[in-house]
């Protein structure tokens, strides 16, 4: 199957209990619950995303043939470090699990990678991942109810943290919606935890340290 990947990146994940762990970030283009244009955000599904997922035209973006081509572009970003236990690839997007299948991650596997995935919840996981976070976007629509860390932006409109919290999930995890109340949304998702001690903070601590 040919992917279609928006950009291919080395970072530190900056999210999640695995904050701060060198990654490649491998972003696919496309989202199920939004379209990506301004035009559509007040009627998409999620609203709020602070993404560009359109297109292939980031940094190793492009549209691969094969997974096996763009397993070793993954692998090339990774560098010459090329014998590491620690080579760990996270796919993300838009929503990753539209294209993310068993020849992909086979390939990747293969190269010596551990294999992470950010995901909406909304399509079903049949794939041998490593690490698993699920952001909940709607209640009804979420179909991958277990994982490693549950990662809910907040505060979001009609989805409160209680509704979650019987999930199988190994971490908790509220992360302050980032827009222009940002500050505000600090606050209050501080409040929260403090006050609901089930749920540990996330911070997007890329952003505050000013890397992709
Ligand atoms: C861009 S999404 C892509 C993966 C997948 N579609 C999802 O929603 O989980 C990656 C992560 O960024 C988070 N995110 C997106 N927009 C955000 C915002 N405005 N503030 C805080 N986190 C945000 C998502 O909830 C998700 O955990
Ligand atoms: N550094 C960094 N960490 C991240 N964790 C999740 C991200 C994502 O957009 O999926 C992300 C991202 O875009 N950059
Ligand atoms: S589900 Fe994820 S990628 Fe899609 S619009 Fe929401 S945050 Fe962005
Ligand atoms: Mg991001």
């Amino acid at each position: 199957m040919t992917y279609s990947v928006k950009e291919i990146f080395k970072t530190l994940q900056g999210e999640g209990a695995q904050t701060g762990k060198t990654a490649v970030f491998c972003r696919f283009s496309g989202c199920n619950l939004w379209s990506g244009r301004e035009k559509d955000r007040k009627n998409a599904i999620c609203n709020f995303c602070d993404t560009d997922f359109i297109g292939t035209n980031g940094k190793n973006g492009g549209k691969f043939k094969n997974a096996e081509i763009l397993a070793e572009i993954i692998n090339k970003e990774w560098g010459s470090d090329y014998k590491s236990i620690h080579k760990y690839v996270v796919f993300t997007g838009g929503e990753p699990l539209l294209q993310l299948d068993h020849a992909l991650v086979n390939a990747v596997k293969n190269l010596g990678f551990q294999i992470a995935i950010e995901t909406n919840g909304t399509i079903n996981i049949d794939l041998s991942i490593d690490w698993i976070c699920v952001s909940p976007k709607s209640y009804d629509k979420l179909v991958v109810t277990s994982g490693d860390e549950i990662k809910l932006i907040y505060p979001q409109n009609h989805l409160h943290p209680s509704l979650f919290e019987n999930l199988k999930f190994k971490h908790f995890f509220l992360q302050p919606m980032y827009n222009n109340e940002i500050d505000n949304n600090i606050e209050l998702t501080v409040n929260f935890c403090m006050n609901n001690a089930k749920w540990k903070l996330s911070l997007q601590t890329h952003k505050l340290i000013g890397i992709q």
